[in-house]
């Protein structure tokens, strides 16, 4: 009988990609895929049309750290998510359940605890989120992808295992992709992506400074949904909501990226040897996880940095100006850096954490 592993992680794309990575590896290796997700969010988005796995929608709550109405009904939408989580895991009878974090993996890793099935988590970021610091006793394993992590997260359960990145991202090229831009190759890209979600901050700053920009550069710009501006039509600018299938070749044509410092999309363009400006999310919209990421990135010596509270046209153009300069430098850092076995290690450690039947 095949091996069953069922999957839960949502919200943003930063807690889906991870398990996208993952997914094909375990078909190949032929076993049966299941996948909780929200009804609607994006990781319905990005894995319910992957054939071969099994999707199931719950009903979430969202874990706000702010005043909302919403806040009183998500209780009993994240017990109503426990139930049928609960009742979903009793039925697919999964060996390992793989969760990824964000606020819908909360019920299913609540379910499968009850169940008594082994739960392995993953932490992208230094710190944890709020719903891996629940998760943290029900799990048996923690994956964390910072060494910095460990610190953090004092529990024996935890294992530094690096980044994990899709394999499509490594196959990009930088042709194709500047044929799905119709960029010429006479001035160099720049790759704006404010998060899976977009950012309003950074959309703004780029459209402000965009006659100066294309005096130098051609800019593909990745808004986030509902934020693409359509009465801009520049020559070498490009805009989209969400780029799928061509992100690898985007990517390779790009030559320097400004982003936000979500975990995964930082650990992509390291690994694919793209200079960053890093514009973390502040600290009064978050817990300041992406401020750490940055800080971290910086240290290493893969990133410029420029925090959100000094965020200005000039601040922008001159850490820009400073990054493109220092490109074949940072590349060179980046270079030395390896994780392709990322993803092994962790298809091992699953293996290895599975119930046995
Ligand atoms: C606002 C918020 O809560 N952000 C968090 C969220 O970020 P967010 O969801 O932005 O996640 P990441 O930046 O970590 O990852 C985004 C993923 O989406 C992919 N992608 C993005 C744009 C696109 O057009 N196409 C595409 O495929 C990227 O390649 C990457 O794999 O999760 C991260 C990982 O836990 C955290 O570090 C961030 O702090």
């Amino acid at each position: 009988m095949s091996k069953r592993i069922l999957f839960t992680g949502g919200g943003s794309a930063g807690h889906v990609t991870v398990n996208v990575a993952l997914i094909p590896k375990f078909v190949k290796l032929g076993w049966d895929v299941s996948y909780i997700g929200s009804i609607k969010g994006i990781e319905s988005e990005l894995i319910s049309n992957i054939e071969s796995v099994d999707y199931h929608g719950i009903s979430t709550g969202k874990l706000r750290r702010y005043m909302s109405i919403e806040n009183f009904k998500d209780p009993f939408r994240i017990v109503k998510g426990v139930f049928e989580a609960y009742t979903l895991i009793r039925k697919i009878k999964p060996d390992v359940v793989f969760s990824k974090g964000g606020f819908v993996s909360v019920p299913v890793v609540i379910g499968a605890k009850l169940n008594n099935v082994p739960i392995i988590i993953h932490e992208s970021d230094i710190t944890p989120g709020l719903a891996n610091k629940i998760a943290l006793p029900l799990a048996t394993k923690v994956c964390v992808t910072f060494p910095e992590t460990l610190d953090h997260m004092k529990s024996d359960k935890a294992t530094y295992v690096g980044a994990i990145i899709r394999d499509e991202l490594r196959s990009g090229g930088a042709s194709q992709g500047l044929s799905h831009l119709q960029f010429e190759n006479s001035k160099p890209i720049i790759l704006v992506m404010g998060g899976s979600l977009g950012s309003k901050k950074i959309n703004d700053t780029i459209r402000r400074n965009l006659p100066t920009l294309l005096d130098q550069f051609q800019v593909v710009h990745i808004c986030g949904k509902g934020q693409v501006d359509d009465s801009i039509q520049l020559n070498g600018y490009q805009q989209y909501e969400y780029i799928h299938d061509e992100l690898p070749d985007v990517i390779a044509s790009a030559d320097i990226v400004v982003t936000r410092a979500g975990s995964n999309s930082i650990f992509e363009f390291l690994a694919l040897h793209k200079p960053m400006l890093l514009i973390p999310l502040s600290k009064a919209a978050s817990r300041g996880d992406q401020i750490l990421n940055a800080q971290s990135f910086e240290k290493a010596g893969y990133a410029e940095v420029l925090l959100e509270e000094e965020l200005t046209d000039e601040s922008f153009m001159l850490s820009l100006n400073i990054l493109f300069t220092r490109k074949s430098q940072i590349i060179d850092t980046m270079a030395k850096h390896d994780q392709s076995n990322t993803i092994n290690q962790v298809i091992e450690l699953i293996q290895n954490t599975a119930r046995t039947r």
